[in-house]
């Protein structure tokens, strides 16, 4: 990336980072096998901001974003997405969501370009493709480097390749927000990098992001701020943890004394 100041850093000083929101969840409290997993969270994402959503493992950021995207239902608070609540909201195509890896198939034999061509389907009427819905499809599987492999069965990819091609499929519909669990989890180096520079394109291009992570790795040059869940609800909403980003390391707890900090630097925020 070669760039050694951070996306946040750059972002204080600069206008315009506090665009319309484009998700913004209030209050939001939900339950699996009537356990309850979120305890009223609020969590907002603005036009052209990348936001991570970090915690420990368990802490309820998949179901976060599940309830964003309708997977998961929610009992208590309201989700709007571009200023309209979630139940009236139709526009699909605007928003682009990459599951934590699974198969890209499902089981079913398909081919990558049958796989990334369903994420297309939003944006069609009756779900013909046409020339110009074909011709993304293409764009979207070249920006992740998977322009050669289009005819290929998408069960003889690697884990990373795989993640690529659920990616492609998320741009093909040439979504205004790109929602992703774990993008870098069990990718290769060369797909993280892959994966790191096609975000800052779609970032670039105006895109908003919110990532689901463990730890900000390669992606936190472009992160603006970090919402972190412990037990379901939210313990920090504000600059990305730095330190954990530096060492890059699961429950790095560390302390900071030879830093300018006038505190030590706890980053025990993910554990
Ligand atoms: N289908 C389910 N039924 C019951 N409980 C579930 C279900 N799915 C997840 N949970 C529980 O809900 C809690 C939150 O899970 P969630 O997947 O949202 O956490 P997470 O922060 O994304 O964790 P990870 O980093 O491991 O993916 C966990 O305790 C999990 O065991």
């Amino acid at each position: 990336m070669g760039d050694t100041q951070s996306k946040a850093e750059r972002s204080a000083t600069e206008p315009g980072r506090d665009g319309d929101p484009v998700i913004a969840l209030r209050g939001v409290t939900a339950e699996l096998g009537s356990r309850p997993v979120l305890r009223g969270i609020d969590l907002t994402v603005h036009r052209g901001e990348v936001v991570a959503l970090l915690g420990a493992n368990g802490s309820g950021k998949s179901t976060a974003v599940r309830t964003v995207i309708g997977q998961v239902p929610v009992t208590g608070g309201t989700i709007d997405l571009f200023g309209v609540p979630r139940e009236r909201f139709r526009d699909w195509a605007r928003i682009g969501y990459v599951p934590q890896r699974t198969t890209a198939s499902g089981g079913v034999p398909a081919t990558v370009t049958e796989v990334v061509s369903s994420g297309r389907l939003a944006r069609t009427r009756f779900g013909l493709l046409r020339r110009a819905d074909r011709a993304a499809v293409r764009s979207a599987l070249e920006r992740v480097g998977m322009g050669d492999r289009a005819g290929d069965p998408v069960d003889a990819l690697s884990g990373g390749q795989h993640q690529r091609v659920l990616i492609a499929r998320a741009l093909a519909a040439e979504p205004e927000v790109l929602i992703m669990d774990e993008p870098m989890a069990g990718v290769d180096l060369s797909s993280q990098e892959v994966l790191a520079s096609t975000l800052r394109d779609q970032v670039a291009s105006g895109a908003s992001v919110l990532l689901v992570l463990h730890e900000l790795g390669p992606l936190e040059p472009l992160i603006d701020r970090a919402v972190v869940l412990r037990e379901g609800c939210v313990l920090h909403d504000g600059p990305p943890p730095r330190a954990v980003g530096q060492h890059a390391l699961p429950g790095h707890d560390h302390v900071h004394p030879h830093t300018a900090h006038p505190e030590p630097v706890r980053t025990g925020l993910l554990s």
